[in-house]
């Protein structure tokens, strides 16, 4: 039997993670993690220092203000570490690779739960080879705290290193030609309605390639949670990815 500890337990993805893990064979959540007190069966710790129970994961669906804390907290308490949270610092994550190995422990971020979306970066990788011209957009409901989503800033460092020619499009600094990174314009809309979406619109001349997936809903990312928290165990330190596990 593994042992989670869910932090953001009550959050709208921490809400579709119980109901799922309940119904799964050999994972038992034995304590939450929330910003504020709420009612459960379950044991619910409001700060770190009171947690008391010993579990084997720690599997975060928090915000990016509080998962770099979380997950130094849980190794250092011996346990590895699932992060679903997105928008964590590019220094937090150093210094979660340090760690996991001074620990000896294992930590695996995902960027998307959701096999449409790890299949969507597979392709765009492919196609970044042939296709060096892209731009991103995301759309997200209107409370996700992070922009651009972790999935658009993931897909364009992925392009970016598959990348075999340089871009033909000029890039200008105008707020409307989006966020750069790594050099790929990255769009991003929040819309109600929306649970989650990225499209990666690849072009070459006289051709374009849109690659696009959709989470209709959350049960999209419940497949994925349940691999990473099976499977933490073998990735080597810190890997980011869920296709590292699948
Ligand atoms: N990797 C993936 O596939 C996916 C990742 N996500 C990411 O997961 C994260 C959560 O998303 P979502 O559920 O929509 O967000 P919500 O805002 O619905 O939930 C976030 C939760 O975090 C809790 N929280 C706040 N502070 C702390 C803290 N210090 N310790 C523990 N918990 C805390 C809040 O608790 P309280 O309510 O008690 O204040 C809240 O319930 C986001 O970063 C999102 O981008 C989302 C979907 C898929
Ligand atoms: O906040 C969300 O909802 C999501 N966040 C992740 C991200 O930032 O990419 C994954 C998915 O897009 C849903």
């Amino acid at each position: 039997m593994q042992r989670v500890i869910l932090a953001g337990g009550f959050g709208k993805m921490g809400l579709a993670i119980q109901e799922k893990l309940a119904a799964t064979p050999d994972i038992e959540i034995v304590g939450i993690v929330s910003g504020h007190a709420h009612a459960s069966a379950l044991p619910v710790f409001t700060n770190l220092a009171d947690v008391n129970v010993a579990a084997d994961v720690w599997l975060d669906v928090t915000t990016p203000a509080t998962v770099a804390e979380n997950a130094k907290f849980a190794l250092a308490q011996g346990m590895d570490v699932v992060i679903g949270t997105s928008g964590i610092a590019e220094a937090d994550l150093a210094e979660l690779t340090t760690l996991a190995t001074t620990h000896e422990r294992h930590v695996l971020v995902v960027p998307n739960f959701a096999l449409s979306a790890v299949l969507l970066m597979q392709f765009a990788q492919q196609a970044a080879k042939y296709f060096p011209d892209a731009e991103i957009l995301e759309i997200h409901h209107p409370g996700k705290l992070d922009a651009p989503s972790g999935t658009a800033k993931t897909t364009a460092s992925l392009i970016a290193a598959a990348r075999t020619a340089t871009a033909q499009a000029p890039v200008t600094d105008l707020a409307a030609r989006g966020d750069l990174i790594e050099g790929i314009p990255v769009h991003a809309m929040r819309l109600p309605g929306f649970v989650a979406e990225e499209e990666v619109v690849f072009s070459g001349i006289g051709e374009s390639l849109r690659i696009k997936q959709t989470s209709f809903s959350r049960e999209s990312f419940m497949n994925g949670v349940v691999l990473a928290v099976q499977n933490v165990v073998t990735v080597s330190g810190l890997a980011v990815g869920l296709d590292k596990v699948l």
